[in-house]
């Protein structure tokens, strides 16, 4: 628990030790022993200690936020203060009052409308009733816990026609508290520090150090010893990964760590680089398009080791062949890298997926944990990234200790004892190529949780089709009709294949313990892209699903417990915590991300909405929004030869975030095969400088021409008489 001032949190333990005391014996006593040690102070101080939800009250427990505040209330599991709970980011809660035995008694105690309709990847941050969680946009809502009211909100005011700057839905995964300040990261790539009590910036950094290429933030940052560190994403557009760490106070640069080399021709900036720079190929010229590595996710701090670590993005372009022709390892893409702490010095790294060549990314959660394998006690860095493996690695040196596949993989048959790839022969084919696990990864963003009673790990994985062959001639930033989202910037040295997947898609939450390196028990759902999990001591797991359900089940062996609709499909993580001794659970929920651009699993799309439950809550939903659909496109005219080059166009611009046209179902944006016929028939009013503009659109001036209009409108239109049942 956040204890500012001392006094008032005495107060809080008072009402508490009727709770604890049902706990094991020594959980009780030492309950007991801290109260009485505090109580005298407390009814000292208890006529002036400021009313909950009062702002002298916010802010005595958001200034007490800290190293040593977050390290205490690892023991308690009180608040949530911090992304993953602790600073080993386990998402496992020490509280107990909802358990298996009475979790069917969950009910709704309020609903919070985000006031948003992308995706929504935040945990809720609460220390003391005060709950901080982000919607789409970067925009950040302080909320009273205690009764669901708004506190303030701040809006960065991202300009929205700038949505197409970021690979993968607009998306932010939440906020680090640090010292009465709440730190956000931004779409458009400023950090920005709040006033925690009043929401006003208390200071703000561009983190973008190159404005040619496009960078975004959606990642939460990480603060530690009074530092703030925040990385980006942007790899698929052609950038170079880097992370900065900012001094919390004053938003001062304190440290700064490449992810990837930049032109060798020019100083390295340190001695990670010049030896990084050795395993790419200079051919390429692979710094023009940035070479990747983007950070734009997990990022864990080892307050014992004093080490960062930082889980690093695909290559950018995803093909090796196009970004170092001679092969290599290209460091340090799709790695776990330790840095220290305070200087942001690199100490080691472990590269999961070396020479990456299918968009797997490393920067998936990670959790630290110290297991016993093979007898011995060791420090570990438990991971799950897309390639498809778990991967149990030493973290105090980076030495590989297992990885094993957790879903069927086409792109090698495991790992050697010294933690290499054993590749298949097909997994650098020029041909064209079911990658398994594909670009959508095996596990994505969706955080898992490490229950150390159950020894369990509870994974949100997947597999989402995806067929692609090499481009052999791409070049960064050249406009080729066909290459995927060249039209907005993207570069990934592939392109799709006409020939559909033959893989088929699927969801499950697996339970997987990290020391037998074997799954222990499965969940299996309806579709892929389901949320990020939360386990307790009450032995349960708790998650969201595509279809939009809040879940459940019994940590140990799987049952589902329980389930509430959440009016659409959920993706982040929930968090729990107690308010004057009583246990809550909540969860944001908004459908979206890069899957959820163009896929859906329920018919529902209400706004982004935070859900908090109680044992007995019986507050009544918001009203569920319908999804917004028009029967199959029809009667629009079109010339069957324009379909050709319409489809080449539509590639290029359009057709990863609308999906194929009657195909894909249609996301948090519209499938164009189910809009209105007057629609498509006035495409040219949308395309160009259209309404949609304020909704993350862009304005395609300049980046289509009218003529390529009526192209666009038969490839649609021709698609969806294609499909259509005869
Ligand atoms: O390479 C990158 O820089 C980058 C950035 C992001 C992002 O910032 O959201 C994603 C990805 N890649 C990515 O590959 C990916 O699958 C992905 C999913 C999501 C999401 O929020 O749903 N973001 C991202
Ligand atoms: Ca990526």
């Amino acid at each position: 628990m956040i204890r500012s001032p001392r006094v008032d949190s005495a107060c809080r333990l008072l009402p508490e030790i009727a709770v604890t005391s049902r706990r094991p014996a020594h959980l009780a006593q030492a309950a007991v022993a801290i109260a009485l040690g505090l109580t005298l102070s407390c009814s000292a101080a208890l006529a002036q200690s400021p009313a909950k939800g009062s702002p002298e009250h916010i802010k005595a427990v958001t200034s007490a936020v800290d190293g040593a505040s977050i390290k205490a209330n690892t023991a308690t599991s009180n608040d949530w203060p911090t992304i993953g709970l602790d600073y080993a980011e386990t998402r496992f809660s020490k509280l107990n009052q909802i358990n298996a035995d009475n979790v069917k008694k969950l009910g709704l105690v309020w609903s919070y409308p985000l006031e948003s309709s992308r995706g929504v990847e935040a945990t809720p941050l609460v220390v003391d009733g005060v709950m901080y969680v982000t919607a789409s946009w970067s925009v950040v809502h302080a909320i009273d816990a205690r009764t669901g009211k708004r506190l303030w909100s701040y809006d960065p005011k991202v300009d929205r026609e700038k949505g197409y700057k970021g690979c993968c839905d607009v998306v932010n995964r939440g906020v680090a508290l640090w010292k009465g300040k709440v730190f956000v990261g931004v779409y458009d790539g400023r950090l920005v520090a709040l006033d925690a009590v009043t929401g006003k910036v208390a200071w703000e950094k561009d983190t973008l150090i190159d404005k040619e290429h496009s960078y975004t933030i959606t990642g939460a940052p990480r603060v530690f010893n009074g530092k703030v560190v925040i990385g980006n994403g942007g790899a698929e557009f052609g950038a170079r990964g880097y992370v900065t760490a900012y001094d919390a106070e004053t938003g001062n640069q304190a440290w700064r760590w490449f992810t990837v080399p930049g032109d060798p021709s020019k100083p390295f900036e340190d001695e990670s680089m010049a030896a990084a720079a050795k395993t790419w190929d200079p051919a390429s010229k692979y710094w023009i398009n940035g070479g990747g590595g983007t950070a734009w996710d997990t990022i864990t701090f080892d307050p014992e080791l004093n080490m960062v670590y930082i889980g690093t993005g695909n290559g950018a372009p995803w093909a090796r062949n196009a970004r170092s022709p001679s092969g290599g390892d290209n460091l340090y893409l799709a790695s776990l890298v330790a840095l220290n702490a305070d200087t942001g010095k690199y100490i080691w790294h472990y590269q999961e997926t070396p020479g990456d060549n299918w968009d797997y990314t490393s920067t998936q959660p990670m959790i630290l944990a110290d297991l016993n394998i093979d007898g011995a006690p060791r420090k570990v860095i438990l991971h799950a990234p897309k390639n498809g493996f778990f991967f149990v690695i030493d973290r105090t040196n980076g030495k590989f200790i297992s990885a094993k596949n957790f879903v069927d993989v086409n792109w090698t048959t495991g790992y050697d004892a010294n933690g290499r790839p054993m590749e298949t022969a097909d997994a650098r084919t020029d041909k064209p190529y079911d990658m398994i696990p594909g670009p959508y990864g095996a596990h994505n963003w969706h955080p898992m949780s490490f229950n150390p009673q159950t020894g369990l790990v509870y994974l949100p994985a997947q597999n989402i089709p995806v067929r692609v062959v090499e481009d052999k001639k791409w070049a960064h930033n050249e406009n080729a009709p066909g290459r995927p989202m060249v039209g907005l910037g993207w570069n990934l040295g592939y392109n799709f294949d006409a020939d559909p997947p033959k893989n088929t898609p699927f969801g499950r939450l697996l339970a997987w313990d990290p020391v037998k390196q074997k799954e222990a028990w499965r969940a299996e759902y309806v579709a892929p892209w389901n949320g990020g999990t939360l386990t307790t001591a009450g032995n349960l797991v708790f998650q969201g699903s595509a279809d939009g359900r809040f879940i459940a089940y019994n940590a140990t062996t799987g049952e589902k417990l329980w389930e509430k609709p959440v009016g659409s499909g959920a993706v982040a993580a929930a968090s729990t915590y107690t308010i004057d001794g009583k246990q809550y659970v909540s969860i944001a929920v908004g459908w979206g991300g890069v899957f959820g651009l163009l896929q859906r699993a329920t018919e529902l799309q209400s706004p982004g909405t935070v859900y908090t439950f109680a044992i007995d809550g019986n507050a009544p939903p918001p009203e569920f929004v319908k999804y917004q659909t028009e029967g199959l496109l029809a009667g629009v005219p079109y010339d069957p030869n324009h379909v050709g080059e319409g489809t080449l166009l539509y590639l290029s611009n359009c057709v990863l975030c609308h999906g194929v046209p009657g195909v894909d179902k249609g996301g948090n944006i519209r499938n164009l095969g189910y809009v209105s016929k007057e629609t498509i028939a006035n495409l040219k009013d949308f395309v160009f400088k259209g309404p949609f503009r304020d909704q993350g659109m862009p304005d395609f001036t300049g980046k289509l021409k009218e003529e390529d209009i009526p192209k666009l409108q038969a490839f649609i239109q021709g698609t969806a008489d294609a499909i259509r049942p005869k």
